[in-house]
């Protein structure tokens, strides 16, 4: 039975294809709630309230998934999910025309004082002459952060005759051309703007974006709005220039705490302020909340998951042309993890065939996973597959080679430890399945699936009887068996399979044979 804990106010409407997952329970509480059993939560639900912290992380072993019904995942310790292999996901475009709107909303209501006049007349006053407005027509928008968010305000912007200048590295000059806007310099837009509006990420990179050396570039009587993440803009030097009377009006809707408490910029008239609703429409809450709620449900199903922050996403269609690929590699990383008993500074990765027109570094993950299996105490999967390999020393290569050895396709793995190295070859048949094809230097055929034994041996008449004998003797029954030889009278290996794992004994009665050079047993 699945656990999933919804923490903050989520969209019940919203949430209903979680419903139609099979075994799982739906726990609306939040994460301090004493009846909440932490320990065993699988899937955790969250908007902006929740901070989802490395120690509340620590308290939840079970914990596969965190889903941010919303963008911003500033609230969520990423590096420490990632490294755990909690996959995190998010709602990226539920709420940018909500969040657009309200930005513009916002904008609009700073320029014509609309808050103050609201608030004069509910106090039976009529103080036209007090509100005396500016106009939005002609002015020059200067906006930072040019993503979905950045350009629907833009759009908004030129309907309403004003010139826009946009500041965002990572914006084309192609894309801001279609968009007719302006793409300046941060100095460029701080000089240039009447009124500036910030919708990047919270990132160590944004924090502060706009300080007070930046504040003091802009002109006098600027307008400021912050509807992205508080800290953006830097409260303090942001109060200090509205105090000194350099900045005409400031609109915030998210503070660097919320709710802000005793708040520097809240005693000015001229700054206006809600609560964090950038998102809070009935249309917005419901699409984000659905977009979690099936890829939740995805998640579950084992299907691929489309807005995931710390995997690569992959499509539907690729997903299923991938999987079997996807069994094999990680089948190969496992069989290396019991065949090299000492520890591995290199894993080598060579794809050929078909497979290399396939997105091979999900391949190369989902072999550490198989590899890592049973070896460390950390749950290992796609999501930190190369950090783990990264923090314990291991060099991952990946290479594409034209030799298919004869086959459709092959991936081939090779393990070098302090000793030894050890290579895997494996390929997939369609209709026919995955098939092992090359062990230690030796080709073979086998089924990776089960409880196998790996018996590595001189070539001379009676080895296969006598091994046949010792496991007859102990009631074993031998299910398939496959040999491989490079020349007659060297060194042979066997591959054999039993309905259950061999015993400690029968293991112990085997090592002792003349002929046997090394046993592994190998679980799949
Ligand atoms: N007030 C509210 O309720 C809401 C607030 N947000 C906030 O708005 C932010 C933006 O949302 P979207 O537009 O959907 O995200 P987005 O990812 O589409 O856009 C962010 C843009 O910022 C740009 N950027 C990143 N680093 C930058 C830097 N150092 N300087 C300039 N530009 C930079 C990126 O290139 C990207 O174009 C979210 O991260 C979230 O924090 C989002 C939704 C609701
Ligand atoms: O989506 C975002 O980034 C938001 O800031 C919206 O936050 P909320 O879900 O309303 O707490």
């Amino acid at each position: 039975m699945y656990q999933i804990l919804v923490a903050d106010s989520i969209n019940a409407e919203g949430l209903e294809p979680l419903l139609g997952l099979k075994e799982a329970e739906i726990i609306q509480k939040k994460t301090n709630d004493p009846e909440v059993n932490l320990d065993q939560i699988d899937a955790l639900l969250v908007r902006s309230a929740t901070k989802v912290t490395e120690k509340l992380l620590n308290q939840m072993p079970s914990l596969k998934i965190i889903a941010r019904a919303g963008v911003g995942v500033d609230n969520i310790d990423v590096p420490a999910a990632t490294k755990k292999g909690i996959i995190v996901i998010n709602a990226p475009d539920g709420n940018t025309i909500s969040t657009a709107e309200h930005t513009f909303a916002m904008m609009a209501s700073l320029l014509r004082n609309i808050p103050q006049a609201h608030s004069s007349v509910k106090n039976k006053e009529w103080k036209r002459n007090a509100f005396i407005g500016t106009e939005l027509y002609g002015k020059r928008l200067g906006i930072v952060g040019m993503g979905r968010i950045g350009s629907e305000i833009a759009k908004r912007a030129k309907v309403f005759g004003m010139n826009v200048n946009v500041f965002d590295p990572f914006l084309t000059k192609e894309r801001a051309a279609k968009l007719g806007v302006e793409s300046s310099t941060l100095d460029e837009l701080l000089v240039a703007a009447d009124i500036i509006t910030v919708h990047t990420p919270l990132t160590p990179e944004t924090k502060g974006i706009i300080n007070e050396e930046a504040l003091k570039k802009t002109k006098k009587g600027v307008y400021l709005l912050n509807c992205a993440r508080g800290g953006i803009i830097d409260e303090q030097d942001l109060a200090t220039y509205v105090g000194n009377g350099h900045v005409g009006g400031v609109a915030l809707d998210v503070f660097e705490t919320e709710p802000p408490g005793e708040h520097p910029l809240l005693k000015y008239e001229n700054v206006i302020v809600t609560p964090h609703l950038g998102a809070s429409t009935k249309e917005a809450q419901l699409n984000v909340a659905t977009q979690v709620a099936k890829e939740v449900r995805y998640f579950f199903e084992d299907l691929p998951v489309s807005n995931s922050i710390n995997l690569p996403a992959i499509s539907k269609d690729i997903f299923e042309k991938i999987q079997p690929f996807h069994q094999i590699s990680k089948q190969i990383g496992y069989i290396l993890s019991q065949c090299v008993k000492e520890g591995v500074h290199e894993l080598s990765i060579t794809y050929s065939g078909s497979v290399t027109n396939l997105e091979t570094s999900y391949l190369t993950k989902a072999m550490l996973s198989g590899f890592f299996k049973n070896r460390i105490d950390v749950n290992v999967n796609e999501v930190n597959a190369l950090l783990t390999a990264k923090e314990r020393g291991i060099t991952v290569g990946e290479k594409i080679s034209t030799d298919a050895f004869g086959y459709d396709n092959c991936i081939t793995v090779s393990a070098k430890g302090e000793e030894n190295a050890f290579t895997v070859r494996g390929t997939f048949i369609d209709h026919y399945g995955p098939r092992i094809v090359y062990l230690n230097g030796f080709n073979i055929d086998f089924l990776p699936e089960g409880n196998l034994l790996y018996i590595q041996h001189m070539d001379r008449p009676g080895v296969i009887g006598h091994v046949g004998q010792i496991l007859g003797d102990q009631g074993i029954n031998i299910a398939t068996m496959q040999v491989g030889r490079k020349q007659a009278g060297g060194e042979a290996i066997m591959v054999l399979a039993f309905d259950k794992p061999l015993n400690d004994h029968a293991l112990a009665s085997l090592e002792k044979l003349d002929e046997i050079v090394s046993i592994n047993s190998i679980n799949l």
